[in-house]
């Protein structure tokens, strides 16, 4: 079952908004940060790698972001372009700002953690008048991503980018993408993940961020099937709750509900698994398979993602993720 129906006549399959990042994984694993000393950078930013992950699928992929006047910034531009991703939606801070950095460390597979430097950077200043309606009409989906509503412009610049969606029958996709450390104040955070998942189509996010965005409410009971609900008096047709190793299930406006498993696979770092996830479930549901399947499409993904050292350059391909979903075992949770 697939309650989606895309405008299919657009030029577009989808179009990204939000941060465009660098990730600086650490190539010493096994230890924490203090003790490593090299890195591999990486294009990152997770609407980024949702981006990319769509467009290593076959997707015709936009971008609608803002990235620092300077070597990352470029390196940035030039990485979607050399992954056939449009980029007229892309612009150039000219005020200095720079480009925000992911380093990851390694501890253990399951033990890795994220140290974001974001102070200033280009991503957040993207303004309402940098997002062209006539870009986002061209695409059958949009996707934004929760941490470009951490600041204004950019808060502005997702707002005014879900008008223009709403208003051309563009399909939202929200990743929830909760980054503490890109938000001061919980309410704040709270109120403007709610005001815009009125707005979306189909919502994307882990318990725990769910969570964060009912505690507002004094909503205490974290449970699945009531988190869904409440989002069905709005725009949502589906809303999908990750639960990492212990895979994930999701809910449509009809009543429907899918539970996934995971794929086994040998795990190098958790990050990546949410991105990759987000990529082919989303390819999943537009290219005419059903959520269940859609689901384990996201699921091979993020096991594929999640034994490799990078987020973008580890998104597979379709051949890669067919031969997987073929030859690895998925397990039932
Ligand atoms: N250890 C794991 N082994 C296999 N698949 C995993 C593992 N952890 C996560 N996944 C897959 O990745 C999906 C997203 O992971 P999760 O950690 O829930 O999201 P996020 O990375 O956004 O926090 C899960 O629903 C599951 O399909
Ligand atoms: O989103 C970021 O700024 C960091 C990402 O580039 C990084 O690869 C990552 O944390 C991915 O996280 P996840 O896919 O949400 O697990």
């Amino acid at each position: 079952m697939n309650p989606l129906k895309f405008s299919n006549d657009r030029p577009l399959d989808i179009i990204a908004v939000g941060r465009l990042c660098i990730d600086l994984n650490a190539n010493e694993t096994n230890r924490p940060m203090e003790e490593t000393s090299t890195f591999t950078k990486y294009v990152g930013g997770s609407p980024a790698n949702i981006a990319i992950g769509s467009a290593r699928l076959g997707q015709k992929t936009g971008f609608i972001g803002k990235v620092a006047d300077d070597q990352m910034g470029r390196f940035i531009t030039q990485y979607l372009e050399k992954n056939n991703i449009n980029t007229d939606g892309v612009t150039i801070d000219k005020t200095g700002a720079v480009t925000g950095l992911a380093f990851t460390e390694i501890k253990s597979p399951d033990e890795c953690s994220i140290l974001m430097y974001r102070d200033n950077a280009a991503d957040l200043k993207l303004y309402p008048s940098e997002v062209s309606e006539d870009y986002i009409k061209q695409s059958k989906a949009l996707l934004i991503s929760g941490t470009a509503l951490a600041a204004s412009p950019s808060r502005e610049a997702v707002f005014v980018a879900l008008e223009y969606a709403v208003k051309h029958d563009v399909t939202v996709f929200f990743d929830l993408d909760y980054r503490p450390y890109t938000w001061t104040d919980e309410a704040e955070t709270a109120v403007y993940y709610n005001l815009a998942a009125e707005k979306c189509d189909v919502i994307i996010g882990t318990r725990e961020e769910f969570d964060m965005m009912e505690k507002l409410l004094n909503i205490k009971e974290s449970d699945d099937h009531y988190t869904a609900s409440r989002w069905f008096s709005h725009r949502a047709e589906i809303v999908v709750i990750k639960h990492g190793g212990a895979g994930s299930i999701a809910y449509t406006k009809d009543g429907g509900s899918y539970r996934s498993g995971i794929f086994r696979t040998n795990v190098l770092k958790t990050f990546g698994a949410g991105d990759s996830y987000a990529s082919a479930f989303i390819y999943g549901l537009m290219t005419g398979h059903d959520v269940s399947e859609a689901m384990k499409m996201g699921s091979a993904s993020a096991s594929i993602v999640i034994s490799r050292h990078s987020c973008s350059d580890a998104m597979p391909t379709e051949q890669e993720l067919t031969e997987h979903m073929d030859t690895a075992i998925y397990e039932t949770v």
